[in-house]
C-alpha cells in the first residue's frame, strides 16, 4: 500500500517505521511549510499534523479521492463540515482520538462502567489526562470520547475542563515532560474510590492502530469509527 503521511512529527516518524516494517511504502511526506502538494499519489493518507491543519488536510483527501485516517485532535468544532463533505465527495474517512487497541478496549470498559454507576447514589466522578508538556489542545481527545461514553450511559450532560458541578464531568488535564498519555476515570464515595487507568509506554501502540486502520480503509467510502476496524 502507498501512504501519504501528513504531518511528519512524533506520531508521523513511528508510523512511517511502522508501516515499513509491515511492507508499506511511504510515498509523500507533507510538513509544516507544504501547501500544494498531490496526496493522488498514495492509496491511503495518515494524517497526524496540527488542530489548525487538519481539517484542510482531510479536505485535500477527500477532494483528491484518497481515503484518509484522521489521527489529529483538537479541531472537532469542524467535525459535522467534515462528515457532510465527505458524504457529498464519497470519500473514504476514520477519525479517532486514539487508535490504540488499549485505549479502543478501555471506551468499551468505560462505558460499561458509567451504566453500572449511573443508578447508584453517593459517587462522584471525574476524570484526569495527563499527556507531555508539547500537546497543544486540552483535554485530549481521547477524554473528550471517553467523557462522551459517560454521558451516552448516565445523566451527566456535558464536560467541563479544570472543573465540573453536579451535571457535568470535570476533566483535569496536566502536562508532565515525556508522557505519552495517561487517562483515569475515577468515581468517589465517602467510604471507596472505583478507578479505571490507561497508561500509555510509548506511541507504537497508537501507530500500530493507525497503520491497521489505513489498511482496513484502503479501497473503501464511508464513514467508519474504530469499532469497525476492530470487530468491537
Ligand atoms: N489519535 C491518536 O491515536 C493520537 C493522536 N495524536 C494527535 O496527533 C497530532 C500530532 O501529534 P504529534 O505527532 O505528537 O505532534 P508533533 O508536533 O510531533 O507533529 C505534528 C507535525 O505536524 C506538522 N505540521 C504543522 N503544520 C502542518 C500542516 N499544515 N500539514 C502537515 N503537517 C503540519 C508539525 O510541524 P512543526 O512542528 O514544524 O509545526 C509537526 O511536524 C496531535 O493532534 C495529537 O494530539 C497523537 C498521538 C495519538
Ligand atoms: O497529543 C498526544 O500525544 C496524544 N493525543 C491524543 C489525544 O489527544 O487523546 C491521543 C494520545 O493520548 C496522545
Amino acid at each position: 500500500m502507498n501512504i501519504a503521511l501528513l504531518g511528519y512529527g512524533r506520531m508521523g516518524k513511528t508510523i512511517e517505521k511502522i508501516a515499513t516494517e509491515r511492507g508499506h511504502s511511504i510515498v509523500l511526506i507533507v510538513d509544516k511549510d507544504d501547501k500544494d502538494y498531490d496526496v493522488s499519489v498514495a492509496d491511503v493518507a495518515i494524517d497526524f499534523s496540527i488542530p489548525s491543519a487538519a481539517v484542510n488536510n482531510i479536505t485535500n483527501c477527500f477532494n483528491a479521492g484518497v481515503p484518509i485516517i484522521s489521527g489529529t485532535t483538537g479541531w472537532l468544532d469542524h467535525y459535522d463540515h467534515i462528515i457532510s463533505l465527505c458524504k457529498e465527495k464519497k470519500g473514504g474517512f476514520i477519525y479517532a482520538s486514539n487508535y490504540s487497541l488499549g485505549v479502543n478496549l478501555f471506551f468499551e470498559l468505560n462505558k460499561k462502567l458509567a451504566k453500572m454507576m449511573n443508578p447508584i447514589e453517593g459517587y462522584d466522578i471525574n476524570m484526569e489526562e495527563i499527556h507531555h508538556t508539547q500537546k497543544l489542545d486540552a483535554p485530549s481527545g481521547t477524554a473528550i470520547t471517553l467523557a462522551e461514553g459517560i454521558i451516552e450511559n448516565s445523566n451527566k450532560d456535558g464536560w467541563l475542563l479544570d472543573q465540573g458541578n453536579e451535571d457535568t464531568i470535570p476533566i483535569i488535564a496536566k502536562r508532565i515532560e515525556n508522557i505519552p498519555g495517561t487517562h483515569t476515570v475515577t468515581y468517589t464515595s465517602a467510604v471507596d474510590d472505583i478507578e479505571i487507568k490507561h497508561t500509555a509506554h510509548n506511541r507504537q501502540g497508537f501507530a500500530l492502530g493507525a497503520v491497521v486502520a489505513a489498511e482496513w480503509l484502503s479501497g473503501k467510502r464511508g464513514v467508519y469509527g474504530m469499532k469497525d476496524v476492530l470487530g468491537l
